[in-house]
């Protein structure tokens, strides 16, 4: 049996709170789970039980959602659960655009599937190939091209034919997507309609790329045998922020979705096919995404919402690699990151994973590797809580292009105090996101995330009314064009990596612009022009992971690997 717990008002706590409907499926959900977090936009709230005992370990107030209160409750309920979810799923396994891009492609999937018969897995799947790029430059093309041509546009097109022609090669009926297509092509015309696209309806767009790879390859894998059953993320529980594509997963979605996936496997088993991306945000109960290369972050979610074994992310290449393959293809595979350094190096810019992807792996303390789907034999990367660092100096150099750079010197006197506040109060109040940071006393150096992690680009309106606010207490450069380079490793041998680095950029003629050293003692940062910005980390990767003289290649796991170790 659950506990009834009650969120209400501290200073009067007979007033119990009302809900809309999404918020209180997702309390309800929660009721017997070991963690559950509500969040409330309004002042102070706690958490009660039916006696009025105060439940909450802690109730604080945060930005932009309001009141957060985090509870343990262990109820019977949840401990059966939780026993009776070993026996369930062993493991979830995310499989990319690239992983899904044909009926080949699927086919293949389902093979690699089938070949560990002792795994009962979770499987999330992005939308097939580039659908999503092409569903929001159709989204784009319909708010001008006119009502009555939406059905031409080359994207909507290219989607129809390719899904028709997957469904068609795995032998399914067509059905199986046929009214996810009307629906899009209704959807176009409204766009056209309106002649707006805001964020909303982009993700609602976007998200037709998920609903129909997940429903195409559940009805292949039930064909051949498999007992599968569809979901769409936003019905099971995902419940998001209202940050339209960029949302946020609220700490309910865990016990809501480890509810329904395990009720419904006990009654009924079948492989969960999971639409990643997607949730439903908890205020407007509409579909949310959780930005590009959101299908990560969906799976380690599940991971940790089932307290899965293992988390596994199927991509086209051969795990996390030393750099960008498109930059260099000399990249090796990094046989083992720990969560810090793999969450760095996707916040740092590295596509290959979600940036927010690793904290609930980080929270269930579950492993997660990295795996390619074109050659699944090849060892992949295994991220964990904890590796080995004793010899490990450079693991992965990343690259961020496209990022403006501003020097803000303060026109005040040397000692002047409260500086470096005002200045990040008004990217607080302007909401930039502000990434790389260097100060001396009177000054400091930052860069703008061009993209505020893939939701909207800063435009130069938006870039000009900053300027305008920092004039005002400092004298302002705006530097444009620049690059971040980032160096992944181990920060206790940054004088090393630095020698080695500053040497490389020495003999090529770069000159860097401001590096920075985070707290994370994984990172160094490194701005220079985006011109030089390749080239550089084509040399720095020979210098690192190719040269003999300093580095060393090992062999992390008996495979030809990469890691770049000091000299004895
Ligand atoms: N350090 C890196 N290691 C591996 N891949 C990287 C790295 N940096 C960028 N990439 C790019 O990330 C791609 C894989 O990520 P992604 O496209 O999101 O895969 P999927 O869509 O299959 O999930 C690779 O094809 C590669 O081009
Ligand atoms: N389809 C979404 C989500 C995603 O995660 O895709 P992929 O796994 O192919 O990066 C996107 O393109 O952003």
């Amino acid at each position: 049996m659950a506990t009834l717990l009650r969120l209400c008002r501290v200073k009067n706590p007979s007033c119990a709170f009302t809900r809309n409907s999404l918020f209180s499926n997702a309390y309800a959900d929660s009721l017997s789970s070991s963690r559950v977090e509500f969040v409330w936009s309004s002042d102070l709230w706690s958490v009660v039980d039916g006696a009025g005992r105060r439940r909450a370990l802690s109730v604080r107030r945060t930005r932009g959602v309001g009141v957060r209160a985090v509870f343990e409750e262990k109820t019977a309920e949840s401990k059966l659960r939780s026993e009776g979810n070993e026996k369930q799923f062993t493991s979830v396994m995310k499989f990319g655009g690239s992983s899904v891009a044909s009926a080949e492609r699927m086919r293949e999937i389902a093979d690699l599937i089938r070949s560990f018969p002792e795994e009962r897995p979770v499987i999330v799947l992005s939308a097939m190939g580039k659908t999503t790029n092409k569903l929001l430059l159709a989204g784009e093309k319909a708010v001008s091209c006119g009502v009555s041509n939406t059905a031409d546009i080359e994207e909507l097109c290219f989607i129809k034919e390719l899904h028709l022609r997957t469904v068609d090669e795995l032998g399914l009926d067509s059905s199986v997507i046929s009214a996810h297509l009307e629906q899009l092509d209704q959807l176009l015309k409204g766009i056209a309609m309106m002649k707006e696209l805001t964020l909303r309806t982009k993700d609602y767009l976007v998200s037709f790329g998920e609903c129909m790879s997940t429903r195409i390859f559940a009805a292949y894998l039930s064909k051949v045998g498999v007992k599968a059953r569809q979901y769409d993320a936003f019905d099971i529980g995902f419940i998001t922020t209202d940050d339209f594509t960029n949302a946020d997963i609220l700490e309910a979605t865990y016990p809501a979705v480890a509810k329904r996936l395990n009720s419904e496997y006990v009654n009924d088993p079948a492989i969960p096919i999971v639409t990643g991306f997607l949730g439903k945000g908890w205020k407007s109960c509409a579909i949310t995404t959780l930005g590009r290369g959101g299908s990560d972050l969906t799976a380690t979610a599940i991971g940790k919402a089932l307290g899965l074994k293992e988390i596994q992310v199927w991509k086209d290449v051969d795990g996390v690699l030393t750099c960008d393959p498109t930059i260099y293809p000399r990249a090796k595979p990094v046989p083992y990151l720990t969560f810090d350094e793999a969450a760095e190096l996707a916040y740092c810019g590295a596509q290959v994973l979600h940036p927010q992807s690793m904290r609930p792996a980080r929270e269930g303390d579950i492993p997660v590797w990295v795996k390619n789907s074109y050659n699944p034999k090849a060892p992949g990367t295994l991220i964990s809580r904890a590796r080995d660092m004793s010899k490990a100096v450079l693991t992965s150099i990343v690259l961020k292009r496209n990022v403006t750079m501003l020097d803000i010197v303060s026109t005040r006197m040397l000692g002047q105090y409260g500086f470096l506040a005002k200045v990040f109060s008004i990217f607080e109040d302007l909401g930039i996101s502000v990434d790389v940071v260097a100060t001396s006393e009177v000054s400091i150096s930052l860069t703008l995330d061009p993209s505020k992690l893939w939701s909207r680009e800063l435009i130069q309106q938006e870039l000009d009314h900053v300027v305008e606010e920092l004039e005002k207490i400092a004298v302002v450069n705006l530097l444009q064009g620049r690059s971040i380079i980032s160096l992944i490793g181990n920060v206790q041998r940054s004088s090393l990596i630095l020698e080695k680095a500053f040497h490389v950029l020495r003999t090529n003629g770069v000159n860097v612009q401001m590096i920075s050293q985070g707290a994370s003692k994984v990172n160094i940062s490194l701005i220079v022009n985006d011109s030089e910005a390749e080239q550089c980390i084509r040399d720095l990767h020979q210098s690192f992971f190719e040269s003999g003289d300093l580095s060393e290649l090992v062999d992390g796991c008996g495979n030809g690997s990469a890691s770049a170790l000091e000299s004895n």
